[in-house]
């Protein structure tokens, strides 16, 4: 067993809203860094632990977890459409290891994947369906949420299950940090947004979408003016939770309640549910270090941006 760890904030708004040259510069550079790291380790396969935005997953059947078995990126702000390499019987087999450990997971035979989950493949590999992958979904934009500690198990027991493999497996967990973009959100919906919610923003129509997607570009723009009416970055938030992760004991998070998450960094917080759980896997299979690391709070990404690249100590 060889495994490694990359950890990334995604945003939609890469390549639609601009940040000053130097944030931009300093993202780049992040960006080499864990693109060099993942091709060195060169993994036979990868392990995703992503989110999904109301693309895949829908309050229709909200799971709080789901291995897929086979998957397919719905290609949204520009990310690359269509189908993932999953190796279905590792993806199985996962599944199955990951029940028997008490972690009620569910599975799809055909996961629909978003920016989410796609966004770290292309920016360190070129392409989706360049590596094996396996992806894991964490609901992270779609209240009720389970319990950090329950997180942090299904992150265990996924390290377990490729702490007995005999490939190099990089664990790549894509989401957060602080950020409350403008997602609609069923507590407060329009009939309307209900519906989207429930399962109607399923295979939009490339005008509904282009709608959908502008709404976010223009809260981003107005987000960097300071004009934006969603909640401020968290970046202390943030770094408490990157120097915990770096510590190697994550059981201070399990203090973590739902609503503090969201009071503190935003609605879309939860998004560290799959940061959380990647760190989980990497210390299922040893002790680890954090051997880079990268953050700033990016309004014109509504994200606080992290990235790290982590090895076994
Ligand atoms: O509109 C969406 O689907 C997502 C928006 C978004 C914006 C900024 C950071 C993120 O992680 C997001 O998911
Ligand atoms: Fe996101």
């Amino acid at each position: 067993m060889t495994t490694a760890l990359l950890a990334m904030s995604h945003s939609p708004l890469l390549d639609y809203v601009d940040p000053p040259a130097d944030v931009k510069a300093a993202v780049d550079e992040s960006f080499a860094v864990a693109r060099k790291f993942a091709n060195d380790f060169d993994p036979d396969l990868v392990v995703t632990f992503g989110p999904d935005h109301y693309n895949g997953f829908f309050y229709e059947l909200m799971p709080p977890y789901c291995i897929g078995y086979e998957a397919l990126s719905i290609g949204d702000y520009g990310s690359q459409a269509g189908a993932l390499n999953v190796p279905t019987e590792e993806a199985k087999g996962l599944a199955e290891y990951v029940l028997s450990q008490g972690i009620d997971t569910a599975v799809s035979l055909r996961m629909e994947v978003d920016h989410g989950a796609v966004q770290p493949l292309e920016i360190l590999f070129g392409d989706i369906a360049a590596k094996p992958v396996v992806p894991v979904f964490i609901n992270s934009v779609a209240p009720p949420f389970v319990p950090i500690n329950r997180v942090r198990r299904l992150g265990q027991a996924v390290g377990e299950y490729f702490a007995q493999s005999d490939k190099k497996v990089l664990f790549i967990a894509s989401g957060g940090l602080s950020h409350d973009p403008p997602v609609p959100r069923i507590a407060t919906a329009t009939p309307e947004q209900r519906a989207f919610l429930l399962g109607g923003g399923r295979h939009l129509t490339p005008e509904a979408r282009d709608e959908r997607q502008q709404r976010v570009i223009t809260a981003g723009k107005a987000f960097a003016k300071g004009e934006a009416d969603i909640m401020d970055l968290a970046p202390e938030w943030d770094k408490e939770l990157m120097e915990i992760l770096a510590s190697g004991d994550l059981s201070p998070l399990d203090a973590w309640t739902t609503e503090w998450m969201t009071e503190v960094a935003g609605n879309s917080s939860h998004e560290v549910r799959t940061w959380i759980a990647a760190y989980s896997a990497m210390g299922a299979c040893g002790a680890y270090t954090v051997n880079y690391s990268f953050y700033k709070p990016i309004p014109e990404y509504i994200a606080g941006f992290g990235v790290t690249t982590v090895i076994h100590a």
